[in-house]
């Protein structure tokens, strides 16, 4: 449990108290200094306001820090609900729902197979690699833009911008700001406002995040009008509007936040599932057979195989429900005064989905913090109906990357399980490295560095095999 707690914890240190006094609530209020917070413990409740009612729950609280840094009127993620964010949807929706997102699976099956060959050259830095691949997909499928295998130099100055905006953007700096704004005014050397350091000389540094990746795209429209990413394709719809100077600038935001949004999710999934894999070594060697029952040795797993096996899909649906990556999602925000079940919930109220919690229903998962993909199939090996939803969110505004990351997740876990085994790291003496899993905390959360053994599950499988079965891959 302490390990459970520690994990919700997530940058929502000062709500710990009131999650930990009162977790068994499926519907919890509390205060953060003068803002009041709803936390949703429960899935149906979660439906029921965030889906049924969104009309009054897909805003985003006002975060004095994210206004500080600019990010509030350019990351969709972040902006608060009205017209400027409906258009970032419409560009999403257009790029990334569910039919278009299948004309990325190529591309996304292309930078699988790098991974593969990044992880049998040097299989230590697989943490390094699983970045390297989730960055690479989403700059590819918002700009075009190939990115070096590693050290990339648009990457790392997207990462930079980013990182240095989550360091600052924790919620109590924000429920402290928001409550007495006039802190704001003092210097920044007062104690806890060192970020206001970190502010100064931002806009700038944001700036070239987002017009870098966009003038590369631009670039190469001018060469090969025919390209296509997201950004080419919103360009070439809005080309002819009266408006283009608004929506290319909205654009811009929508492309930028892109990458916040997919990379660090989709790496810190391919890692929990990586940590499961040795923690885990039956469930790896069901997966595994299953997949040498359905799929030639010599070949590698492609997409039309997926239906074909159940367990992984298993295995993938467990891996966002054993460590849900955004564990308390983003925050939502009350519009108006609203009564649920004889609650009165505040207009203006922050309203968090907490997923950790929904992962922890016993009456669903027996055994919580085991990692059991066979909750999710029936006695006769049938998936159920539960796709674990509230890993990406809920209603209006929930994750607009769903069926990219699903298709990225599901690529790299089958392919990484159909060409390597993953065991417990050996010392010197030859004997097995302990691993006591322990994570990081943030907005997202991700497994602290662990040790991990990884080897080809072919005997003889080198370099030059493997871009063989790369190169017959259909
Ligand atoms: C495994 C990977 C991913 C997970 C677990 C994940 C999870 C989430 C969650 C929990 C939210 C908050 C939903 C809410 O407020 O109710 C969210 C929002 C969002 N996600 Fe993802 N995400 C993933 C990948 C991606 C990808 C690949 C993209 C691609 C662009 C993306 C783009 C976004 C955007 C733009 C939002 C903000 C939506 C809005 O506020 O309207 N995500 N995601």
């Amino acid at each position: 449990m302490g390990q459970d707690l520690r994990y919700i914890r997530s940058s929502y240190v000062v709500l710990l108290p009131h999650l930990t006094a009162d977790s068994e609530g499926d519907i919890i209020h509390c205060c953060l200094f003068r803002q009041h917070v709803v936390v949703i413990n429960s899935e149906k409740i979660a439906r029921d306001l965030l889906e049924k009612r969104s009309y009054n729950y897909s805003d985003r609280p006002i975060i004095v820090t994210n206004e500080l840094f600019g990010w509030s009127s350019l990351n969709a993620a972040l902006m608060r609900y009205g017209n400027t964010w409906r258009q970032h949807r419409r560009f999403y929706h257009q790029s990334l729902r569910s039919s278009a997102a299948l004309s990325y699976r190529p591309l996304q099956m292309r930078k699988i197979h790098e991974l593969l060959v990044d992880m049998l050259e040097t299989p230590e830095d697989f943490v390094r690699h699983i970045e390297a691949l989730a960055a690479s997909i989403i700059m590819s499928i918002t700009y075009g833009y190939e990115t070096e295998r590693h050290g990339d130099p648009l990457v790392s100055l997207v990462e930079t911008v980013n990182d240095k905006a989550l360091k600052a953007f924790t919620p109590e700096a924000s429920a402290i700001l928001t409550s007495w704004p006039f802190l704001l005014y003092l210097p920044s050397w007062f104690p806890g406002l060192s970020f206001k350091r970190l502010a100064r000389g931002y806009p700038d540094m944001l700036n070239e995040m987002v017009e870098k990746p966009f003038q590369y795209t631009k670039s190469q429209m001018a060469s090969n009008p025919a390209i296509s990413s997201m950004v080419s394709d919103i360009l070439n719809g809005i080309k002819d509007a009266p408006n283009y100077d608004e929506l290319e600038k909205i654009m811009k935001g929508t492309a930028a936040t892109s990458f916040s949004a997919a990379s660090e999710t989709t790496a810190t999934t391919l890692i929990d599932f990586i940590l499961a894999m040795v923690l885990y070594p039956k469930v790896q060697e069901r997966a595994q057979a299953e997949i040498d029952s359905v799929v030639d040795k010599h070949r590698l797993p492609n997409f039309e195989d997926r239906n074909s096996l159940p367990y992984v899909e298993a295995v993938l649906r467990e891996t966002h429900r054993w460590r849900p990556v955004v564990p308390l999602g983003l925050a939502h925000a009350a519009v108006n005064d609203d009564i649920y079940e004889g609650y009165h919930i505040p207009g203006g109220a922050v309203v968090i989905a907490n997923a950790w919690t929904m992962s922890r229903n016993e009456a669903k998962y027996s055994n919580p913090s085991d990692f059991i993909p066979e909750r999710f199939l029936s006695a006769d090996d049938k998936l159920n109906d539960d796709t674990v939803p509230y890993a990406f969110g809920f209603g209006r505004r929930v994750c607009v990357g769903k069926h990219v990351a699903d298709a990225s997740v599901w690529a790299g876990i089958v392919s990484l399980l159909a060409v390597f085994k993953f065991t417990k790291a050996k010392d010197s003496q030859g004997r097995e490295i302990n691993v006591e899993p322990q994570w990081t905390y943030g907005l997202t959360v991700r497994p602290a560095p662990f040790a991990c053994h990884i080897e080809p599950r072919s005997t003889g499988l080198d370099s030059g095999k493997l871009h063989q079965m790369i190169n017959q891959f259909t």
